[in-house]
């Protein structure tokens, strides 16, 4: 029974964290990383991990390809328990691992073609290999014409280019990328994150990245997870945990998101209490099916009295659009009664922001 559960397990998931904890230094002073961690990365997705600077993204990445071992719990791998692994072991997992950095790492006295093809010499591919693999893989990075190149000749999201036909090298079946484009700006992040998903989508490509960029996760990742003080606090499809983001610490990370903000005017005049006559500021989120509904005529005709529609944006995340809305009414209980019935029976995430007069 235990082994089919597991085996259905490692067949849907690359990567799965087993109730896994990770102290630093001696019992009495230690300090623990992580907790009681359990999280599965979907095969084929595009996962994204976030949290505060310390919350132990790092080490979590870190446990993946056997740089750290955890105190307790299991790392499964593609079904092979990493913390079991010898020396050869490492080797083959990490061979079966692409990794991508904040700083590229590139070697600078080599140039792109000789960067990708290092890890295949030390993989102990003929030159003649190393050609038909390397290649390509500049091609569909957008490379070809540079090569030649040093990486000194060449721009950031161009080393981060040969960093990624590095990482694919080997042909493995996870991508891990820690902060691999908080070096960028925010162009050439764009194109990197392109890069990043035609790669999942056309070789099949398990994806782990972690990001202090919001803006990165809501770019590409299907499935996300939020890590604080090594607990992982929320998970799920990043659509659904940004939209409805139900941790503190998520909501606090989602705040810098452009559209998350609210508009000066209105967050200087709100307040947290009702004021006799006054009007309730609320942020209404629309997906999918709700969002080509009437849904502001038909509450205007459900309230009896007038809405101020405020601020209004529609986005994309992972693909899905979603619009919010930012309206005010009276704050009397039947009208507020009366509105949060009508959210309820359509559907709609409503979020009191606070009062206005
Ligand atoms: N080798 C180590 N020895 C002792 N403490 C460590 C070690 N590695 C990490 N830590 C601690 O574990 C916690 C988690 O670190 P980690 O690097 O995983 O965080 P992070 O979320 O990646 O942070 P950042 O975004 O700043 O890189 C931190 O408080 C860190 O100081």
């Amino acid at each position: 029974m235990h082994s089919d559960s597991s085996s259905a397990a490692n067949a849907a998931n690359t990567v799965l964290f087993e109730d896994v904890s990770k102290r630093f230094g001696a019992e009495e002073k230690s300090f623990t990383a992580l907790d009681a961690v359990d999280f599965a990365v979907a095969r084929g997705s595009i996962t994204g991990i976030i949290g505060r600077s310390g919350a132990g993204k790092s080490t979590l990445i870190r446990l993946v390809n056997g740089l750290e071992r955890p105190t307790s719990g299991k790392v499964i791998v593609d079904g092979v328990n990493v913390p079991d692994l010898d020396e050869a072991g490492l080797r083959a997992l990490r061979r079966s691992i692409g990794m991508i950095f904040q700083h590229f790492n590139l070697l600078s006295s080599r140039t792109a073609f000789g960067n990708v093809a290092l890890p295949l010499e030390i993989a102990g591919f003929d030159r003649d290999a190393i050609r038909t693999r390397v290649e390509p893989l500049l091609d569909l990075v957008g490379l070809s014409d540079k090569r030649d190149r040093y990486p000194a000749e060449l721009s950031g999201g161009q080393k981060q280019r040969v960093g990624i036909a590095r990482a694919l090298a080997t042909q493995p079946k996870l991508l891990l990328s820690d902060e691999a484009t908080s070096a960028l700006d925010p162009e050439t992040t764009q194109s990197i994150l392109e890069l990043v998903k035609r790669i999942n989508a056309e070789l099949g490509l398990t994806v782990l990245l972690i990001t202090h960029e919001m803006e990165v996760v809501k770019a590409v990742t299907s499935d996300v997870a939020v890590i604080d003080k090594g607990i992982i606090v929320e998970r799920g499809r990043t659509f659904d945990v940004f939209t409805r983001p139900q941790h503190p610490t998520t909501r606090a990370l989602l705040s810098g998101l452009p559209g998350s903000k609210l508009p000066a005017a209105l967050a200087s005049g709100l307040r947290p209490h009702k004021t006799q006559g006054g009007r309730v500021a609320v942020r209404i989120t629309f997906f999918g099916r709700t969002a080509e509904q009437p849904l502001i005529s038909q509450l205007i005709q459900t309230l009896g009295s007038d809405i101020n529609i405020i601020a209004g944006t529609v986005d994309e995340i992972g693909g899905e659009p979603y619009g919010s809305l930012i309206i005010a009414y009276a704050a009397d209980d039947a009208t507020c009664a009366k509105a949060d019935e009508f959210f309820k029976a359509n559907g709609l995430v409503a979020e009191v922001l606070g009062y206005v007069s």
